[in-house]
């Protein structure tokens, strides 16, 4: 699959997953063995999972809705020249920053009540301009937690003002895929030193690291936990999140969400600043697509085919 193939595809393996053919054209990367893997990754985020929810559900309604929205940063400066990025902390384009109000104009009317973004600038510039497109002109607020005193000299002392904001959480668990000794590198001119196929099985495959770098399967380690510890239970408790992170941090959870097979996340592929759409409700999620617009009838934007599921 060509990089500008699977860009210009959203979310493409979830619009064709109930395709037969287009399943039986992927070129699974990874033995079949090594796919037994997931099953036991997620056994263990499932039953983190379960424990987690048990503890909540005794404080919080177990019979709330919740919106989550994922969304990918859009255009940065590296992704614009065609280099890996990994943990490189560096701004969006302008494609990007127009990208990200797009994106904001697909959710103003999905009420946010927190936001989780990495550490990483390109996740919260989208996150940011995306909410200065919401209908409700809240004001998108990073939480400062990284000491004691940060997290004092931001505090804010009217209860209305607070009303009137979203909570902005950073945490570089949601960061995207450390790719160690690629990073700064060029993906077509790495691909021509080492081979194409080798050059996809690092950046697409479950378990293979690139050099020094961390695989998805390592990835998810991270942030499905962050996900499963500190999100689900927003969830849970009712409350709409939006998710601004990366390609491959992202592929980890949706892997997580959708209970995807190291074969299937292969062909996964993320666009830059598309929102992606879920409901959780009764400790499930269920895939609502890509919201198409403010428009849209209701507060829940969804795509016909992903309703009936
Ligand atoms: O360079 C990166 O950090 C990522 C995302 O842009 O690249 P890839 O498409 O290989 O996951």
């Amino acid at each position: 699959m060509s990089t500008a193939m699977s860009y210009q595809s959203i979310y493409s393996f979830v619009s064709h997953q109930s395709s037969t053919s287009s399943q039986s054209s992927r070129q699974p990367l990874l033995l079949p063995t090594k796919c037994l893997k997931i099953d036991s990754s997620l056994c263990y985020y499932t039953s983190r999972r379960k424990r987690n929810l048990s503890k909540i559900e005794a404080t919080a309604s177990q019979n709330n809705e919740a919106a989550l929205i994922l969304i990918r940063h859009g255009e940065s400066l590296w992704n614009a020249k065609n280099l890996f990025t990994g943990c490189v902390d560096v701004p969006l384009t302008e494609k990007g920053i127009e990208e990200a109000i797009e994106a904001g104009k697909r959710i103003s009317n999905i009420p946010i009540d927190v936001i989780f973004t990495s550490s990483l600038i390109r996740a919260q510039m989208t996150a940011m301009l995306a909410m200065i497109q919401h209908c409700r002109k809240k004001v998108p607020i990073i939480l400062h937690n990284e000491s004691d005193q940060a997290k004092s000299w931001s505090q804010v002392f009217s209860e209305e003002t607070k009303d009137q904001s979203v909570p902005v959480i950073p945490a570089w668990q949601l960061n995207e895929r450390m790719y160690g000794e690629l990073q700064g590198l060029n993906k077509q001119e790495t691909a021509e030193r080492y081979g194409k196929q080798q050059v996809h099985e690092w950046r697409r495959s479950y378990d293979i690291p690139p050099p020094e770098g961390e695989s998805l399967e390592m990835c998810a380690e991270r942030a499905v936990a962050y996900f499963v510890e500190n999100i689900e239970p927003k969830l849970a408790a009712g409350k709409n999140v939006m998710v601004a992170a990366h390609g491959n941090s992202l592929r980890s959870i949706i892997m997580y969400l959708d209970k995807l097979t190291c074969k299937e996340v292969i062909s996964l592929e993320l666009s830059t600043s598309i929102p992606l759409l879920y409901i959780f409700k009764d400790g499930k999620f269920m895939k609502r697509g890509s919201p198409v617009g403010p428009t849209e009838a209701g507060v829940y934007a969804y795509t016909k085919a992903e309703a009936g599921r």
